[in-house]
C-alpha cells in the first residue's frame, strides 16, 4: 500500500497554479525526500495531504484514506514549517496537549529528551519554560517532538532542518532514521538536497508545481549528463594530443579538452574515469590527477532548470 498517493492533483490560488496535475506515490515504510526551490509547491502539497486546504481538482490519499480524513489523524505526526506553537504554553504542555488530542499515552520526558529539550540543567528545564521564550532551534525541536507523539505510522516533516545548527539538523536526521527503523514512513520536505540525501530512500523534486524527477540520489546523479570531471596533469610533451584522441574515443566520455598541460575529461559514468586515466597514461607521462563529482547543489540546479549548462537525460 502507498502511504501517500496523489493523482492528477491540482491546487490553484487565483491565477497561480501552486500544484499542477501531480502524480506522486510514497511507498509504505520509505523515507521520501520532497525537494524543490522556494515556491515550488511543497507546502501546498503537504497542506492538501493534511487536509488543511482542499485541492482544486484531483485526488490525494494518505494511509489509504482521503486526505484530511479524521480516521488517519491519530496515525500521522506532523511537523509544520511555520511555528504553530502557543507562546503561553510550556514545551511539556504542548506534548500533553497533542497526546490528549490523539487519545494516546506519552512519556513526555522521554520524547522531550529525545529531541534535546529534556536536559534539566541546574533546575532550568527548557521543557517547563513557555515556548514564547524559545529560540528558533528549540521551537523546531519541540515541533518535532509533537510529531513523534503516539508513534505515528506516517511522519510529515515540512522543512524540519531549516534554521537549525548542524547538530540540530543531524539529530533530526537520526530521529528520522530511528522512526523509519520502527516502521514509520517519513515524508520530509526541504529545499536543500544535502539535508535529505543521507536519510532518504528516494527523492522527488518539485519545480513549478510539477514533479520533475523521482529517484534515489544515486539515480539522480546518473540521470544528469556529465556526472564527474577528471583532470589529468601531464608533463606537457607531445603525447598529450594523442592522449586526448584516445580518451575522446572511449565509451562514457562526453567531452575532452586541454587546459594548459592538463587533459580535462567529462565522464558520464563513474567507471569511465579510470579508463580515461589509463588511456592518458598510455600516451603521456602523468604527473597528477584530480576528480570532481557533481555536487548536490549542482545536481539540484540541473533538475530544477537553474543551471544553464546542465542537461538531464530523458524523462523524470
Ligand atoms: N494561500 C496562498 N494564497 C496564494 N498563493 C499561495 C498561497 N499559498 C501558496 N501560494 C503560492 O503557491 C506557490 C507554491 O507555494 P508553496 O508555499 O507551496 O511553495 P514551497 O515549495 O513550499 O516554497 P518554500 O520552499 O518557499 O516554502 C507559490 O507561488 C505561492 O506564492
Amino acid at each position: 500500500m502507498s502511504a501517500v498517493r496523489t493523482e492528477d492533483l491540482t491546487k490553484r490560488y487565483g491565477d497561480v497554479v501552486a500544484v499542477d496535475s501531480l502524480d506522486m506515490e510514497v511507498d509504505d515504510g520509505e523515507v521520501y525526500g520532497f525537494l524543490g526551490p522556494n515556491g515550488a509547491g511543497k507546502t501546498t502539497t503537504i497542506d492538501v495531504l493534511l487536509g488543511y486546504t482542499y485541492p482544486t481538482s484531483g485526488e490525494a490519499r494518505v494511509l489509504g484514506e482521503p486526505a484530511g480524513d479524521h480516521r488517519v489523524h491519530e496515525r500521522v505526526g506532523v511537523m509544520p514549517e511555520g511555528f504553530g506553537l502557543y507562546p503561553r504554553l510550556t514545551g511539556r504542555e504542548h506534548i500533553e496537549f497533542v497526546a490528549e488530542s490523539k487519545s494516546v499515552d506519552v512519556n513526555t520526558d522521554a520524547v522531550l529528551e529525545r529531541v534535546g529539550l529534556g536536559d534539566a540543567a541546574e533546575g532550568d528545564d527548557p521543557a517547563d519554560r513557555r515556548t514564547g521564550g524559545y529560540s528558533k532551534g528549540m521551537k523546531k525541536r519541540l515541533l518535532l517532538a509533537t510529531a513523534l507523539v503516539g508513534e505515528p505510522d506516517l511522519l510529515v516533516l515540512d522543512e524540519p532542518t531549516s534554521g537549525l545548527d548542524p547538530n540540530g539538523a543531524r539529530r533530526i536526521r537520526e530521529i528520522v532514521r530511528e522512526e523509519n527503523d520502527r516502521g514509520a514512513t517519513v515524508f520530509f520536505s526541504s529545499h536543500i538536497l544535502g539535508q535529505v540525501e543521507a536519510v532518504c530512500d528516494r527523492v522527488g523534486i518539485m519545480q513549478e508545481g510539477e514533479l520533475v524527477a523521482v529517484d534515489t540520489v544515486e539515480g539522480l546523479r546518473e540521470g544528469v549528463v556529465s556526472v564527474s570531471t577528471l583532470s589529468v596533469l601531464t608533463d606537457g610533451d607531445g603525447g598529450t594530443e594523442a592522449a586526448m584522441g584516445a580518451v575522446g574515443s572511449l565509451e562514457g566520455v562526453s567531452d575532452v579538452s586541454r587546459k594548459g598541460d592538463s587533459v580535462v575529461v567529462s565522464c558520464l559514468r563513474g567507471d569511465t574515469k579510470l579508463n580515461a586515466l589509463d588511456a592518458v597514461r598510455q600516451h603521456a607521462d602523468v604527473r597528477d590527477f584530480t576528480t570532481q563529482e557533481r555536487s548536490l547543489d549542482e545536481l539540484f540546479a540541473a533538475y530544477t532548470g537553474e543551471d544553464g549548462d546542465a542537461e538531464t537525460k530523458g524523462e523524470a
